[in-house]
């Protein structure tokens, strides 16, 4: 029996992604479709705690699914993580008269829709973080146009390492996790792709192998170091010391986080948008949308956050194989 919801609100919330304005999108046209009204809260948790929200209707989100960042705005809020700051957030959507809350975020923010839920205010969250390190869910909505981005300046940047016959060393973003820099380094064609999750001997995968793949003819390479690993300029040093091949050094950062939504992220987006407001219409509260062999599904966000996730063995070994 479904629960007679009245009015939900969105919220963005951590590092943005594209696609969250898809999931913003998705959620208000999916309520407003089902007769609830929406509210959209600005700034992430700040803006729940400070009451900065607008009133949102199918109209308010048209085009907006094309569109990088996020219109609700985004924040890493800290006074979220104390008891008065949670206690403000909780007491605010109860004045409000939120029947339920999406969080689009990563695993900080449903740390704090875990948070709510606990308090009475029914909340969901959704995985949007271009580091695909929400371990419940294969997919993280983000995740495709942030390595189509760092693909499109690693297409340039081949081009002029090949004139010089020069190494490049890329930082890729991921925080602590390596799915981002697996799949930017196996459609680069990387020499060479350095994981937090993986230990790699120096000498034996990186210098011994450009040495070859040189004796091969190879007379460029692109290194892909994440972010989670540690200084790419160390490595670059390292590289130039060990083979007195030229290399240098590009951070790609904030650029992965922006541009228009891929269609994949486009379509998850708006598969987990719709599917986080029917569960909430079913009464659920404290749970995670996720991917799961291509079927949208749902945890319970505690249950969910234990998870553990590994990066992808088959393509870590094949990238190995082929960057000959
Ligand atoms: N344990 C927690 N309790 C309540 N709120 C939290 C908690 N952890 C994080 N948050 C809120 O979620 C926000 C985003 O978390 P953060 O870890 O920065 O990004 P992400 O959600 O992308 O992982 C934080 O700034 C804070 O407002
Ligand atoms: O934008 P900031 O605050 O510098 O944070 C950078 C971090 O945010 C990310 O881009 C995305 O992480 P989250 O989605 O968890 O916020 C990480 O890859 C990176 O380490
Ligand atoms: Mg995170």
């Amino acid at each position: 029996m479904e629960k007679q919801i009245k009015r939900i609100g969105i919220l963005t919330s951590g590092g943005d992604a594209p696609g969250m304005n898809a999931v913003v999108r998705a959620v208000v046209r999916t309520a407003s479709a089902y007769g609830i009204s929406c509210l959209g809260i600005r700034r992430g948790y700040s803006g729940l705690i400070n009451g900065d929200i607008i009133e949102l209707g199918a109209r308010s989100v048209d085009g907006i699914i094309a569109k990088g960042g996020t219109m609700l705005y985004t924040a890493r809020c800290l006074e979220m993580l104390t008891d008065d700051g949670l206690t403000q957030a909780a007491n605010n959507a109860h004045y409000m008269g939120l029947d339920g809350l999406v969080v689009c975020g990563g695993d900080g923010s449903f740390r704090g829709a875990q948070a709510l839920s606990r308090k009475g205010v029914p909340a969901i969250g959704v995985p949007g973080t271009i580091d695909n390190d929400i371990v419940c869910s294969d997919y993280t909505i983000g995740f495709d146009s942030a390595c189509n981005t760092a693909i499109q300046a690693i297409d340039k940047l081949r081009d002029t390492m090949q004139s010089h016959e020069r190494c490049s060393v890329v930082e890729v973003m991921g925080r602590r996790a390596g799915h981002l820099a697996l799949d930017v380094g196996v459609a680069c064609g990387a020499t060479a792709i350095l994981l937090p999750e993986r230990e790699i001997d120096f000498e034996k995968s990186i210098v011994e192998k450009m040495r070859a793949n040189r004796i091969r003819g190879r007379k460029h390479h692109i290194i892909i170091v994440a972010e989670g690993v540690g200084n790419a300029q160390d490595v670059a040093d390292r590289i130039h010391t060990a083979t007195g091949i030229d290399a240098r050094v590009t951070i790609l950062g904030h650029i992965q986080r922006g541009g228009s939504p891929t269609v994949r992220d486009r379509v998850m987006a708006t598969r987990m948008g719709y599917h986080a407001v029917k569960i909430l219409m079913e009464g659920a509260s404290n749970r995670v949308v996720c991917a799961r062999n291509n079927q949208i599904t749902d945890y319970d966000i505690e249950e969910g956050l234990a998870m553990s996730k590994d990066l992808n063995q088959e393509l870590y070994e094949v990238s190995q194989t082929v960057s000959i």
